[in-house]
C-alpha cells in the first residue's frame, strides 16, 4: 500500500539513533534521505517531497527537543507530523442529508466506491440510495445493482435508457424517501471533453452537495491533471483513493490531492462493499510508519514542553464536578473506567469524595457490564458532534436513526439518553455537596431512587 516502505526502512534509520540525546546534522540527512527515497519511488511529486523534507530538516535542527526526549522521539515525532500535514485532514462528511457525486475515469472504482459508501452511511444510521447513470460501460447496471444488494442499500438505475442526465434526474425523484444520494457516473479511458460536459449536466440535474473524484491508488503523475480537470468544472471537494489493498504506489493520488488543496474522504481496500474506510490522517499516517499511536508521541512530547504533569488522555475525575456534562464527558469517563477500573475506584480519586461513600452503596450498584458499554459505544459512534454535545436535543427520529447506524435499537439509545440525564442530575448534586451543602444521606437515598428499574443508583450508570 501506499509508501509501503517507508516504515521498515525508517525504523531502521531510527534505530540507530537510539540512546543519542542530540542530533546532528548528519543523523537528520539520514532520516530525511530515506524518506525521500520511499516518496519518490511511491509516486510522489518530486517538489513536494523536497518541500517536505526541508521542513523536517529545519525543524529537526532549529526546534528544540524538550528535556526528558531522546533524539529519536524528536525527529520521529517532526517525521510524522509533516507526514499528517502532507496527506491533510479527512474531507468533511456531515451526517444529514445530502447528495454525493462521484467522478473519475473508467476503471478508478466509482461503482465499487459509490456502494461502498452507501454502506458506510447506512451504518451510521442514514438512508443512503444509489443513483446509477453510467450509459457508457456495459455491464455497469448489473455491477451497482448486484453491489446494492449486497450492501442492503437502496439503488436506482435503467439499463434501457440513453439520456444519463434522464436517467440522474428521475433517480432523485424515485428515491426521493432517502437521504443520502450518491450519484454514479460514467468514466472513459481519457480526460475528454465530452465526459466533463456530461457530468456537469448530471451536476446540474442533481445539484451535489460535494462531489469526490475517485481516483486508483496505482494512478502516477497524471492523477494532478485529473484532479485539476475536475476541479475546474464541477468542483472537488475530496477524493476516494482506491484499491490501496493492492500493490499500487498511492503516492500520485496523494500529490493530487495536496496540488489542488483537496482532501481524501475515503479509501478502498478490497472488492466487497465493506472494503472502505473513512480516511483519517492520524491513524493513516501512524499505520504507514507501523509504530503504533504516534499521536500519542506528539501529545508526550506537547506535555514535556508545556511543563505540565497533566495527564491529558486520562480523565480527570475532578472535571466530573465542573461545568456542563455532555456525552462527551460521558464516553471520556467510559473509556476511563476501561483504563482505570471500576466507577467506585474512580470516585475515590475525588478529594472530599472517596474513602467510604462508595462503600455506603448497594454491592452490585458499581457493577459495570462490558456488554452495555459496548453497546453504548456503537450508540455513541453513529452520533454527530452536536448530538454528543446536546444530547437533551435529541429527538425521535433521531433516535431511529442512531439506532439503526449502531445496529442497536431504540430502547438501547433511550437507555443511554436516560444514563447520561441521570448522571448529570447526579453529578450536579456532588457538586453542591462539594460546596458542603448537600445532605449526604438525602442524596445516597436519591441515588439509589434514580435508578428506576434499570439499574441501581449510580451505580446503573452503566
Ligand atoms: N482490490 C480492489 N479492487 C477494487 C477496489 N475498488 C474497485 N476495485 C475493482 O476495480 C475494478 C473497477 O471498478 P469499478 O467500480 O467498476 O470502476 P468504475 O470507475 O466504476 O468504472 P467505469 O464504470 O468503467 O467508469 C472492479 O473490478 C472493482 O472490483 C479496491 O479498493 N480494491
Amino acid at each position: 500500500m501506499v509508501l509501503d516502505d517507508l516504515g521498515t526502512s525508517l525504523r531502521g534509520t531510527l534505530e540507530e539513533l537510539r540512546g543519542k540525546s542530540r542530533l546532528t546534522e548528519e543523523d537528520v540527512q539520514a532520516v530525511v534521505k530515506e524518506i525521500q527515497r520511499s516518496l519518490l519511488q511511491a509516486d510522489v511529486d518530486v517538489s513536494l517531497v523536497m518541500e517536505l523534507s526541508d521542513s523536517i530538516k529545519t525543524r529537526a535542527l532549529e526546534e528544540e527537543p524538550p528535556g526528558g526526549t531522546t533524539a529519536r522521539d524528536h525527529v520521529l515525532r517532526i517525521v510524522y507530523e509533516e507526514l499528517v500535514a502532507l496527506v491533510g485532514d479527512s474531507t468533511e462528511l456531515p451526517l444529514e442529508e445530502q447528495t454525493i457525486m462521484l467522478a473519475g475515469l473508467q476503471g478508478s472504482g466509482k461503482t465499487t466506491t459509490a456502494a461502498k459508501m452507501a454502506w458506510w452511511f447506512s451504518k451510521k444510521g442514514l438512508r443512503p440510495a444509489v443513483i446509477q447513470t453510467d450509459t457508457f460501460r456495459p455491464g455497469a447496471y448489473d455491477q451497482a445493482k448486484q453491489m446494492c444488494e449486497r450492501a442492503e442499500v437502496e439503488f436506482y438505475g435503467d439499463p434501457d435508457a440513453e439520456d444519463p442526465v434522464e436517467i440522474a434526474r428521475r433517480g432523485m425523484e424515485e428515491t426521493a424517501d432517502a437521504d443520502v444520494h450518491i450519484v454514479d457516473t460514467a468514466g472513459r479511458h481519457a480526460l475528454e471533453d465530452e465526459l466533463i460536459k456530461e457530468i456537469e449536466a448530471i451536476g446540474e440535474a442533481v445539484e451535489p452537495d460535494r462531489s469526490l473524484l475517485v481516483l486508483d491508488a496505482a494512478i502516477g503523475q497524471g492523477a494532478k491533471e485529473q484532479a485539476r480537470r475536475f476541479e475546474e468544472s464541477i468542483g472537488i471537494q475530496g477524493v476516494a483513493i482506491t484499491k490501496l489493498d493492492g500493490t499500487a504506489k498511492g503516492g500520485g493520488a496523494l500529490t493530487a490531492v495536496n496540488e489542488t488543496d483537496s482532501t481524501i474522504a475515503f479509501l478502498g481496500t478490497g472488492e466487497e462493499v465493506d472494503d472502505i474506510e473513512r480516511f483519517e490522517p492520524n491513524g493513516f499516517i501512524s499505520r504507514l510508519l507501523g509504530m503504533g499511536d504516534l499521536k500519542q508521541l506528539t501529545e508526550r512530547v506537547e506535555r514535556a514542553m508545556a511543563e505540565t504533569q497533566e495527564e491529558e488522555e486520562d480523565w480527570d475525575p475532578e472535571d466530573l464536578l465542573s461545568g456542563t456534562f455532555t456525552l462527551h464527558d460521558m464516553r471520556k469517563q467510559m473509556n476511563a473506567m476501561n483504563r482505570m477500573g471500576p466507577l467506585d475506584q474512580i470516585m475515590d480519586m475525588i478529594p472530599g469524595l472517596g474513602g467510604g461513600l462508595m462503600d455506603q452503596l448497594p454491592d452490585d450498584a458499581m457493577d459495570v457490564t462490558q456488554d452495555r458499554l459496548r453497546r453504548f459505544e456503537f450508540v455513541m459512534d453513529s452520533m454527530t458532534d452536536a448530538e454528543l454535545e446536546h444530547p437533551r436535543a435529541i429527538g425521535q427520529s433521531q433516535i431511529e436513526r442512531i439506532a439503526r447506524g449502531s445496529g442497536t435499537d431504540e430502547e438501547t439509545v433511550r437507555e443511554l439518553l436516560q444514563q447520561h440525564k441521570m448522571m448529570e442530575r447526579t453529578l450536579k448534586q456532588f457538586q453542591g455537596m462539594g460546596q458542603g451543602n448537600m445532605d449526604m444521606e438525602r442524596m445516597m437515598k436519591q441515588m439509589e431512587n434514580q435508578g428506576g428499574g434499570g439499574g441501581g443508583g449510580m451505580g446503573g450508570l452503566f
